[in-house]
């Protein structure tokens, strides 16, 4: 069974997941793309081979018959408007981070689903999928470490663009972590602070970089994340669980450990593409079986929800320098 497939959004990643759609995995078709851009798409029908419609709206694309799903690629502003229309379609949604650019907007989503009556939205979270995450998680879960006491993370760029200020280093970078944390605990964050170090010279005038983000969970585990993204020297994701027995560290990228001219080193990947590469793969996957099996696994639009909760309480922590509560909703029994 191939599941056909409509991409809105064929900037950075939607050209991306439709080159591994194309090439890399199995069962699905790109059959349909749609991008404010039309060169855009244009470009990447061409250098894909793809015998796709372009359409003249995100919202043509749902509506279009041949479609079986869709993939959100857009900007952010856009994924709410485009996640409704496809749930409202009946149509399976694979969107991007963040769900919503607010919680209130994935509080939308979450209502027409349930409306729905069916699970059709998998959020772009992909860190569960990846192995490193895999493995830390697996050590947290077997008890190897004992309980998780603290949580050390860095999330670092080597660069953004001059359109990137303050309170993307949140929605846009730290979501991540926001995402990926509460899985790895299996724990929710209850408060935020947002604390300013000396900002680096590479910063632009509209952004306080670094940033250091501290979060509390229902647990009580402490987390502290550095967000640094202008740190010049490499993408580069760390996180250290600290439990009562032991340290789990993130494992590094693998890369060539080199001895030469009397130095010991190895590569720092630049790019996110490369850092989770793999994980793309799987998750993407994932939602081409999940829909193969009418029952999606990945992330859901609880998690794309939860995340946006705590991504407002920490930008609203940024203006207000004060901690700042995190107030999770009970889980509905639709998304357990
Ligand atoms: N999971 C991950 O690691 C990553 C996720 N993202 C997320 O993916 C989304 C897209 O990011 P990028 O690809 O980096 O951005 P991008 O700017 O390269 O591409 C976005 C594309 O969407 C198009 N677009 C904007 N509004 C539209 C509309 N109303 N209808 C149709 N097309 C529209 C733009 O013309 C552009 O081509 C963002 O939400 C971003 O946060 C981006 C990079 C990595
Ligand atoms: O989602 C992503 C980007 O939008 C964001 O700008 C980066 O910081 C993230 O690491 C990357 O995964």
């Amino acid at each position: 069974m191939t599941i056909n497939i409509g991409v809105i959004g064929t900037g950075a990643i939607g050209a991306d997941h439709a080159r591994r759609i194309s090439k890399t995995l199995i069962g699905g078709k790109i059959v349909a793309v749609n991008d404010v851009n039309i060169s855009q798409a244009q470009s990447l029908v061409d250098e894909l081979g793809l015998s796709a419609t372009i359409h003249n709206s995100g919202h043509d694309l749902i509506h279009d018959d041949g479609v079986d799903a869709v993939l959100v690629t857009s900007w952010g502003p856009t994924h709410e408007e485009f996640v409704v229309a496809a749930i409202n379609a009946g149509k399976y949604v694979f969107c991007e981070k963040p769900l919503a650019t607010s919680a209130q907007g994935c509080r939308n989503i979450i209502e027409a689903e349930m409306q729905a009556q069916k699970r059709l939205v998998q959020v772009g979270f992909m860190r569960p999928y990846d192995s490193g995450y895999l493995q830390l998680k697996n050590a947290i879960d077997s008890g190897l470490i004992g309980e998780p006491l603290i949580v050390h993370c860095a999330h670092r760029n080597p660069s953004v663009p001059d359109t990137y200020h303050t309170p993307m280093a949140i929605h846009d970078t730290l979501i991540h972590e926001l995402d990926v944390l509460r899985w790895l605990l299996n724990d929710e964050f209850v408060s935020a602070q947002v604390v300013f170090p000396r900002k680096t010279k590479y910063a632009h005038s509209a952004l306080a970089d670094p940033q250091i983000v501290l979060l509390e969970t229902k647990k009580g585990v402490r987390i502290d994340v550095e967000v640094f993204v202008n740190c010049q020297y490499g993408y580069d994701i760390q996180c250290s669980v600290v439990g009562e027995e032991g340290i789990a560290n993130l494992p590094e990228p693998q890369s060539l450990l080199l001895r030469k001219e009397a130095k010991l080193s190895n590569d720092i990947l630049m790019d996110w593409k490369d850092r989770f590469i793999a994980a793309y793969d799987v998750e993407l996957q994932a939602f081409i079986n999940g829909i193969s099996n009418n029952k999606l696994t990945g992330p859901s639009a609880w998690d794309g929800m939860a995340a946006s909760i705590a991504s407002d309480a920490c930008v609203k922590a940024q203006q207000s320098q004060q901690i700042e509560p995190i107030t999770m909703p009970e889980q509905p029994a639709f998304y357990r």
